[in-house]
């Protein structure tokens, strides 16, 4: 099957049962586009988004779950949850996470084995924080969040790989070129290392991807999509990324 983008957008804690009608406008106008388009909406609309998207080619995803697939953990949701919901993906390890959540790299990888155990695809994130950046520290930053949130169950299954500069992320700065490229192919040489290469298409961008910078960062070689948050909020936001993705190299 020839290789597709996939443009991914992260509501993040944004949402109410109103801002359905984004997906509605969202799942009609994307028809006549090339692009996988994905929407990870607060869990409290999956159910309700699930059944707008019935019959369409719109893929629903998760903004996170919980390690254990039960069991006494208030306010948590787990793998399955999201599954039962209408999700066939989920994101882990995203910065917001990591930081906010304080989520170390261990639990990310327990993350991602409740995922594939539910029948989940996850969008596994990594990122250097601005002070790692500076102090030369984003490759052993990468390789760490690499080694430690990816377990071994991944092998022979479909993930993507999001790289989000914690920087980039929602700060209007995008990543060059330069940086994306060489994240990138830090990420390929590790995830052909140890687990083959049928992983290498799955690798997203994310932080600060708008219509402006969409078609550039898409144009990127290796760059097989897109994680938006912000510009993902409105149809008159999104779906120019969406359009950006028509005429990037597969
Ligand atoms: O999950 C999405 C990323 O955090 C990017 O967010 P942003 O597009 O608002 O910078």
């Amino acid at each position: 099957m020839p290789h597709r983008h996939l443009i991914a957008g992260n509501w993040k804690m944004n949402g109410v049962k109103a801002s359905l009608a984004v997906a509605e406008v969202i799942a009609t106008q994307s028809r006549s586009h090339s692009a996988r388009v994905a929407l990870f909406p607060p869990a409290t609309l999956l159910p309700l988004m699930a059944d707008i998207l019935k019959g369409t080619d719109i893929i629903l995803g998760g903004q996170d779950c919980h390690h254990a697939d039960s069991g006494a953990y208030t306010g948590d949701i787990s793998a399955a949850m999201l599954k039962d919901a209408g999700a066939s993906m989920v994101i882990l390890g995203h910065s917001e996470r990591r930081h906010g959540h304080l989520e170390p790299c261990a639990l990310v990888a327990r993350k991602v084995q409740a995922a594939l155990r539910a029948g989940l695809e996850p969008i596994i994130c990594i990122g250097e924080t601005l002070d790692q950046r500076q102090g030369g520290l984003t490759i052993p930053v990468l390789s760490r969040q690499l080694a430690d949130s990816l377990p071994e169950e991944l092998k022979g299954r479909e993930f993507q790989v999001s790289y989000e500069p914690v920087w980039a992320i929602g700060t209007g700065l995008i990543a060059s070129d330069a940086q994306i490229l060489e994240a990138f192919a830090l990420i390929r040489r590790y995830l052909d290392q140890r687990f083959g290469a049928h992983v290498a298409p799955h690798l997203l961008y994310g932080g600060s991807v708008k219509a402006t910078n969409a078609g550039q960062v898409l144009a990127l070689e290796g760059v097989s999509g897109a994680l938006v948050g912000g510009a993902s909020l409105t149809a008159e936001d999104f779906m120019p990324i969406i359009a950006a993705a028509d005429s990037a190299p597969v």
